[in-house]
């Protein structure tokens, strides 16, 4: 289970935009994150992939506390979660091939053997070709690039998946096939998803449960 308590965070200390959220993301289940623009939804999604620290409470995984390390979470935690964004072209290093996008998490984990095995099988997950797999971010459209975000997300097998937003800036057909493969990872893998967007009829056809982000907030501040 990924587990966030009493989570407070933000970007001032005086006035966070995470106030107090409790959140359990159960192996298996897909569960939206449901709430308006510049409500804190990206800011709990970097809580719970252990890219923000939080000010107070906590963030295990498997039971394990994730938080509270003087610099940053241990790579045994860290890589049980995959990330992926809204924006690729924020999110990729630009010099690199979409091939090398997707092997990039391999490589700064020490595991480069794993290379010539796990990419190609998700070369087949991504849809993506040959040619477009040898282009570099600046030669492809954004759902190519996310096509190659979402390879990036699965390389190390994560068994939490957080998915911020991922199908906001795309067609329908491509965000659709986003959602397929993410669900087939769900299905063959046992992961789990937390699926974070501001369309509520995206998050119903995709999640078991959704919840309401300023919600979780609202419950916090009364209690
Ligand atoms: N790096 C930052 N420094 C200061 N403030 C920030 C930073 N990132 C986000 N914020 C502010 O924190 C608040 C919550 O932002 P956040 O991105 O978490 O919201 P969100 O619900 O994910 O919005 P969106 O759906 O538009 O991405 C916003 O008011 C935003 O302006």
């Amino acid at each position: 289970m990924l587990e966030a308590r009493g989570v407070v965070a933000g970007y001032q200390r005086s006035s966070p935009v995470v106030r107090g959220v409790d959140l359990a993301l159960e192996p298996g289940r897909a569960l939206g994150l449901l709430g308006p623009s510049g409500c804190g939804k990206s800011t709990l999604a970097r809580v719970m992939s252990l890219l923000h620290s939080p000010y107070q409470g906590s963030v295990t995984v498997d039971g394990k506390l994730a938080n509270g390390f003087r610099f940053r979470a241990p790579r045994g935690l860290r890589t049980r979660i995959g990330v992926a964004f809204q924006q690729p072209r924020l999110a990729v290093d630009p010099r690199l091939r979409l091939i090398d996008v997707i092997a990039e998490p391999l490589r700064a984990t020490g595991q480069s053997a794993l290379v010539e095995r796990r990419v190609p099988e998700l070369v087949e997950r991504t849809g993506l070709t040959e040619d477009l797999l040898r282009r570099r971010p600046h030669q492809v459209s954004d759902g190519q690039l996310q096509r190659a975000c979402l390879g990036r997300m699965l390389v190390l097998r994560p068994a939490y998946l957080i998915c911020d937003e991922v199908t906001a800036m795309l067609d329908a057909s491509t965000a659709a096939f986003l959602v397929g493969a993410i669900e087939e990872y769900r299905q063959d893998t046992g992961a789990a998803v937390l699926a974070i967007s501001h369309d509520p009829v995206l998050l119903g056809r995709w999640c078991e449960q959704v919840l309401d982000f300023p919600g979780l907030n609202a419950r916090a501040d009364t209690g």
